[in-house]
């Protein structure tokens, strides 16, 4: 049974509030249409899907929202580096339970690239299960899907979706990025076809560190912000200029959805420029550092939509000073502060280095002043 199951059915919970979406002019047959439903208040919105006969032919999507998105950690087993399933669970219901908007799998922070096509699937759908089981039914999760070709990306899309994932987190490919420029139209027929291809909707990830200093201009993401099923961008780039341009730019697309919910979701990549993102017209963060302190984060946020201005500013300080150890530690580094502080938490997969205990008092040390204020909230 998919997890997707667990989910309360349209004609259940929402009846005639629920409305079809159809397949767009245009797209080739293998296709999946996107997109639109649910009323402004539904919890829940649906996506038409049509790959074969033996596949459903909705499925339920969880609506993208402003807020805070966590990107989480993948938990191994210390002495044979097996995925920790009871972790991931134990982790997922934690960051829920604070108060996060969404999570999202097998992003930087969840190692992606240390895992198979199998684990991957194993970890959203754990994940999944635990939010559906701990009353989180309605907690999307955004799976990462980038891989070096478009063919890989697709699959990756269809994996994510068949274990429970409601959006795709996709990378440009960079492997081969000294043929093709990061404007080109190669990048522009990489992402338009990985949409038209993928069952559930795309948002963007735009993070030069990690793809040889590929860097997507706000031109392109506000092209290919018009595909109906390309929602939202994650800017780990930390650039608030062009944050700025595009979320200026995605408030005038054309409608793509009806749900009151923001017609393309621009999120901050790292917890240090949450502030300066929402000044900039920004929806939000999905950032590692919600990981080790998600009221933090959430609350960095709330003062600032409550007009608390310097208070914000006071916290942003103390999480920014937080993410600086986690940018500096990586995911080795963000691991060690939860086992210090949480824990759990575990190590990385090898061929990343485990810290020396001189390393992980270093990590921790790093991380004391934002879990004492993330204790007390
Ligand atoms: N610094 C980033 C890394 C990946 O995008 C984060 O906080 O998630």
């Amino acid at each position: 049974m998919s997890p997707h199951n667990d989910a309360p059915s349209p004609t259940d919970s929402f009846g005639a509030g629920f409305h079809r979406s159809f397949r767009p002019s245009g797209v080739p047959s293998l296709i999946t249409g996107h997109l639109t439903v649910g009323e402004a208040d539904s919890p829940l919105s649906c996506s038409y899907s049509s790959n074969s006969m033996d596949e459903p032919a909705f499925h339920m999507t969880r609506p993208l929202v402003p807020g805070v998105y966590v990107p989480t950690m993948c938990f191994f087993d210390e002495e044979t580096e097996e995925i920790d399933l009871d972790s991931i669970a134990h982790h997922a219901v934690r960051l829920a339970r604070a108060g996060v908007t969404g999570l999202a799998t097998q992003g930087s922070n969840g190692e992606a690239v240390h895992l198979t096509h199998a684990e991957r699937r194993l970890v959203t759908s754990t994940t999944r299960t635990a939010l559906n089981q701990a009353g989180f039914s309605h907690m999307p999760i955004i799976v990462g899907c980038g891989a070096q070709s478009t063919r890989e990306t697709i699959q990756y899309c269809r994996e994510a979706w068949e274990a429970g994932g409601d959006y795709a987190l996709v990378l440009p490919p960079s492997y081969y990025a000294p043929l093709f420029a990061p404007s080109s139209e190669t990048i522009l027929k990489f992402f338009n076809m990985v949409a038209d291809s993928s069952p559930i909707p795309i948002i963007i990830y735009n993070f030069p560190g990690a793809v040889g200093g590929l860097d997507l201009s706000s031109d392109i993401i506000l092209q290919l912000a018009r595909h109906p099923n390309i929602v939202g961008v994650k800017l780990t780039c930390g650039n608030t200029g062009k944050l700025n341009r595009v979320a200026a730019g995605a408030r005038k697309l054309p409608q793509k959805h009806n749900s009151g919910n923001p017609q393309f979701l621009v999120l901050a990549g790292s917890a240090d420029f949450s502030l300066q993102s929402l000044v900039a017209g920004g929806h939000g963060i999905l950032a590692g550092l919600a990981n080790i302190a998600p009221k933090a984060c959430i609350k960095t946020i709330e003062l600032y939509n409550e007009g608390r201005v310097e208070e914000a500013q006071d916290m942003q300080e103390i999480v920014a000073e937080g993410d600086w150890t986690a940018i500096q530690g990586g995911v080795v580094g963000v691991k060690s502060g939860l086992l210090g502080w949480m824990g759990y938490g575990g190590f990385a997969r090898s061929p990343l280095p485990r810290p020396t205990p001189e390393q992980a008092r270093k990590w921790k040390e790093g991380f004391r002043e934002l879990v004492m204020l993330e204790k007390s909230l």
